[in-house]
Formats: structure tokens, sequence, C-alpha cells
């Protein structure tokens, strides 16, 4: 059987980086920079003011409280550049520096000694020393024009979008997204929720959830079909697939050892390239992956729920990784928070929650309720755990591999040790 290192470099092979293609910034939330992303222009564009109060001329010297001034003019943010002369200006938050001021006072730190006829201040006196250059915001101190602001491979988030929206740049070269189609075979299984079951059927619940992550993994779902268990029904959705444009095609289910499990056979006739099958790892031990003649990469993953969601996670998540032009995942490393036991020779990943102990330090637990059909405590679940082939005992403190529940999620962070809602307990 095949080792898990093993099984990775096998698909890593396979994948290809895609090519970049163009995306509006309004488009770009999840998607992964083909390049670095220059400026081309300064933010701040203009010298401006980060208080309301009233702009100075310091030239390098502080300025005395004391000293007063006649208020020459006033500038609100949205005002064109303005010459200012001599005295000092009214301005506002964000309001561009007339010509000539260097320095603002905030309202609250001067009086006010005199007003026009239409109530504005005309004379001031500062009640502090003012530093010179105090509360403005110059130019290009944000981002200079030409400045690098994200590098190749920058997964884009609301933040991202900001900087570009605030720099005026439309248009950013994202890396193409893998193109997947999604094949749930199986007679068992019912898609539609509103259907009562027949006796011997159950739901599919694998393929909302596939479909899911795969967004969630910076995928496009170009295709999606459940088939029963015959190989004319699957080949008919390969195909179909392939015309979606498909590069990369997961099937759920029919890889063990059942009379109908026809998946290896099926893709033998049609002349794929099977790179592996079955890994040494628990669940999703019966996991395929296979080179289709046209060069196409096929995921069997295992029926039960929590194989297949491993087998993306583990097996389809880095190859997208790669294709997106990522490098390889780097595990988080965490404290265990109790004794664990396990087979030797399997790579075990677990159902994890990682949450804070009394001190406020991260740890791991691996939860109950491990068997590959319970999807409920995939609930309480915000990691996954990762034991490797060799190691048969850990103890509690002793540090182990935790990953996000995607590729590009990170762990998110349980408030305390939630026991997970058994159906016992519910
Ligand atoms: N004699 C052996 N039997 C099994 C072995 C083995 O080594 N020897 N391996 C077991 C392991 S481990 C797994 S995992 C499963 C994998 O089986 P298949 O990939 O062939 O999957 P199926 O038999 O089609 O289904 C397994 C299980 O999952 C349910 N299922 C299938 N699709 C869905 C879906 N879309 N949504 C929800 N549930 C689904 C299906 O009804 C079965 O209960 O084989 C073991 N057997
Ligand atoms: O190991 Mo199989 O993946 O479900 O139980």
């Amino acid at each position: 059987m095949t080792g898990y290192q093993q099984a990775l470099g096998v698909i890593l092979d396979a994948a290809r980086p895609l090519a970049a293609e163009p995306c509006r910034t309004v488009d770009a939330l999840g998607r992964i920079t083909a390049g670095p992303v220059t400026s081309n222009e300064d933010l701040p564009p203009f010298d401006n003011s980060a208080m309301d109060g009233f702009a100075l001329h310091a030239g390098g010297q502080t300025l005395a409280a004391g000293t007063s001034f006649e208020v020459a003019g006033s500038q609100s943010a949205g005002d064109a550049h303005q010459r200012a002369g001599s005295g000092a200006w009214e301005i506002m938050t964000g309001a561009r520096m007339p010509d000539g001021l260097d320095t603002v006072v905030p309202v609250e730190q001067v009086e006010i000694l005199q007003r026009d006829a239409g109530g504005r201040p005309s004379r001031i006196q500062l009640t502090v020393d003012v530093e010179p250059g105090r509360h403005v915001r110059k130019r290009g101190e944000d981002v200079r024009r030409d400045a690098t602001i994200m590098a190749a491979g920058t997964l884009m988030q609301a933040q991202h979008l900001m900087l570009l929206a605030g720099l005026g740049i439309s248009e950013v070269a994202v890396v193409r997204r893998p193109r997947v189609a999604l094949i749930n075979t199986g007679r068992e299984l019912v898609d539609d929720p509103a259907q009562p079951l027949a006796s011997g059927q159950i739901r599919n619940s694998n393929g909302p959830f596939l479909a899911t992550r795969l967004a969630a993994a910076g995928a496009e779902l170009v295709y999606r079909q459940t088939v029963n268990d015959e190989p004319q029904a699957f080949h008919a959705a390969l195909a179909a697939a392939r015309q979606a444009g498909a590069e990369v095609v997961i099937s759920t289910g029919a890889v063990s050892m059942g009379r109908h499990d026809f998946i290896p056979d099926a893709l033998r006739v049609i002349g794929a390239e099977i790179g592996f099958h079955k890994v040494k790892i628990r669940p999703g031990r019966p996991l395929l992956f296979a080179r289709l003649v046209d060069g196409m990469l096929f995921f069997g993953l295992p029926g039960n729920p929590v194989s297949s969601a491993v087998g993306l996670r583990f097996f389809v998540e880095p190859a997208l990784r790669k294709m997106l032009g990522l490098p390889p995942e780097r595990p988080l490393r965490l404290p265990l928070a109790q004794d664990f036991s396990k087979k030797a020779g399997l790579r075990f990943h677990l159902k994890g929650q990682v949450h804070c102990d009394a001190g406020g330090r991260l740890q791991a637990r691996v939860l109950q309720g491990q068997e590959s059909f319970r999807i409920q405590p995939m609930l309480a679940s915000n990691a996954w755990v990762v034991v490797d082939e060799d190691v048969a005992s850990l103890q509690a403190g002793e540090l182990v591999d935790v990953h996000g529940p995607g590729h590009l999620q990170a762990v998110s962070i349980s408030a305390g040790p939630d026991e997970i809602l058994l159906p016992e307990e519910a």
C-alpha cells in the first residue's frame, strides 16, 4: 500500500500550475494573484489633514503656545489645491493641505479669539506647543507609486480589495481557477432533500459538502452529477465533465472491495493510468488517483462522508494549491489536549478542535466520534489533527500537526473545549 507522502508526490508530479487571467477587482475576493501587483498612484494622493482644526506654516520650528494667527481661508475634504499665503487655514479631516502649510493643530488645542460675521473663526491662539509636521498625512505615506503592494500567490480578501480600490486598480492578474467536476456514485443516493427515502436509500450528503469546500478551495465546479453503480452512467458523466472543461474529476464511492465498486475497472477500460489505489491512511484508505488519457486528474474518493472530506482536504487540495501557484501548506504545531493512541502504520486525519486552555494557550483536541460515517462531530471540529503513520501513541502536551478546514481557511479558534453534541444528548 502507498504511504501518504509517496501518494502526494504522485499527485504533485501530475498537477500543473495554471495560467493567469484578468479579473475585475470587484470580483477578486478569494482569487490568487498571478504576479506581483504594483501601485500606479501615491496613497494618500496628496498631503492632507488627519484632524479637524487649523493648518499652519511651521517651517521646521515648534510653534509656541500663545502664538496667534489670522485665519486666512478654509479647506474641506474634496476642495482642490489652494495657495495659502500667510496665516492659518481652517481645515477638515482629509482636506488637502493648502500649498505652503505643513502642520495641523486640532480645534481642541486652540482658543478662538474672533469670529467673522458668519460665525467662522477669524483669529486663533495656540493653547499648546505645536510640533512641526503634526497631524499631516503625507502624500505616499501609506503606499508609494511604483511600490509592490502584493506578491504573487496572494489570496485576496476584503482588505486587499480595499487597497486596490484605494489605488484605483480596477483589474488584477489572477491565476485561473482549476475547473473541477464532481461525480457522486451510488444507486442508494437521493439528491432531492424533499424526496422521502425508499427502503435502502440514503441522502447524498457528500455532494453538497464537497461542492462547498471546492469553492472555498479556489476551484470552479463546472459539472456535478449523481450516478448509479453502472460503469456506462459513470462513463457518460466523465464525458460530460470533459465537455464542461473539467481538468480535475472527483468521484465518491465505489472504490473499495465490494461487488459494485466499479471505479478502478471503469478507469482501466478507458486507458487511465492509475497512480495509486489504497493509501496508508485513516479514514479514506481505498482512495484512488489516476490520470486520464487526455491529462485530466482523477480522484476516486471513498464514499463514507468523512473519508470523502479527508480525500478532498489532503489529496485534492494539495493538487489545487499547486495549480493555483501556491507553495505546499505548513501545518500548525500545537500541544495535544489529551493522550491519544492509534494503530501504527496508518496516518490518521482526525476531526479536531483547536481551543484555548484555562491559561489562554492554544491546544488541539481529538474529538469523539471519529468513525468515517459520522458527520455530526464535524460541527464541533474547526481543524484536522494529523498523526503520522509511524506514531502509535502521543501524550497530552506533545505537539501534533494541525490543519485548517481548507487550504485557504486558517484554523478558527473555539472559545472553549465544547463537547460535541452526541445523538443521545441531543
Ligand atoms: N471488504 C472491505 N470492505 C470495505 C473496505 C475494505 O477495505 N474491505 N474499506 C472500507 C472503507 S475504509 C471505506 S472508506 C469504504 C469505501 O467504500 P467505497 O468508496 O467503495 O464507497 P461505497 O461503498 O460506495 O460507500 C461507502 C459508504 O458511504 C456511503 N456513501 C456513498 N456515497 C455517499 C454520499 N454521496 N453521501 C453520503 N454517503 C455516501 C455509502 O452509502 C456507504 O455507506 O468501504 C469500506 N468497505
Ligand atoms: O477508512 Mo474508511 O475511510 O471510511 O473507514
